[in-house]
């Protein structure tokens, strides 16, 4: 059987899309999700999405890791689906779809895409990090020459550590540029890699870092090792709310792959 598959990347974290309107895609094969998203033996990228019917929305979002594990939000991913559904000519400049953590309203204009995020009220500070979960969970450490840092060395550490252990985290290494402006590395669950941009990390950093008061800014500029993306939010009461997450979304190739 050939399945015919999309190529997207958003700053460089990057996704295989599926148009599954026709629900034939299996959801449940793991080994192929993980094989289809294996740089050698597959078409490779960071995850896989599908685009399936909603009766809720304008289109159903279904995200698995690498690992061909389904994941929990993907800000990034979320990001691109919005750019595909676009490309298929379900939405014009806007749009709510339906994914795991919930609805989700964006917008797309010249390939930039404005995604709403979950509201965030939970938020764990402690000395060493900030714990918090904006539809996937992220640790948060904030340092300096975080240029320096073996990510995929010390984010297992964490990953695997306690009090995350199976389940697992996303982390998130931190470094202050200027008031407004951050620069973030990732070490993903699912991928169990640093990969060069993580939308709900980047959107983690951003409310920690006013949360502990390292900004007072709420618009907020992140690099990432694939580009530039920005965090904007709210803050109402102890909630974050009104949290967008803004940046590049590009459809990079399409094919078939016999499966
Ligand atoms: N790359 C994603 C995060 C995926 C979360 C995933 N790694 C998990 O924890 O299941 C993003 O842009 O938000």
């Amino acid at each position: 059987m050939s399945l015919h598959f999309y190529k997207y990347q958003g700053t460089g974290n990057d996704f295989i899309m599926i148009d599954n309107r026709s629900l034939s895609f299996k959801k449940t094969n793991t080994d192929l999700i993980n094989k289809l998203c294996d740089r050698r033996f597959g078409i490779g990228a960071d995850g896989l999405i599908l685009l399936e019917p909603s009766e809720l929305a304008d289109f159903k979002m279904i995200y698995f890791n690498a690992d061909g594990n389904e994941g929990s939000m993907c800000g990034n991913g979320g990001r691109c689906i919005v750019a595909f559904a676009k490309q298929l000519n379900i939405i014009k400049n806007e749009t709510t779809f339906d994914a795991v953590d919930g609805l989700h309203y964006a917008t797309i204009k010249e390939g930039i895409v404005s995604l709403k995020m979950i509201n965030v009220k939970s938020i764990e500070n402690s000395n060493s990090h900030s714990f918090l979960n904006t539809g996937s969970p992220h640790h948060i450490s904030f340092s300096e020459n975080i240029d320096k840092i073996n990510v995929k060395e010390l984010g297992a550490e964490i990953r695997y550590g306690a009090p995350y252990f199976n389940e697992g985290t996303n982390v998130n290494f931190a470094e202050k540029i200027s008031d407004n402006s951050f620069k973030v590395r990732t070490y993903e669950r699912g991928v169990e890699d640093e990969t060069l941009a993580c939308g709900t990390g980047v959107t983690a950093v951003a409310i920690a870092a006013h949360n502990t008061r390292l900004t007072n800014n709420n618009s907020i500029n992140i690099k990432v090792l694939g580009g530039d993306l920005e965090v904007s939010f709210d803050k109402e009461n102890d909630t974050y709310k009104n949290v967008f997450l803004k940046g590049p979304a590009m459809f990079v190739f399409e094919g078939y792959i016999s499966i």
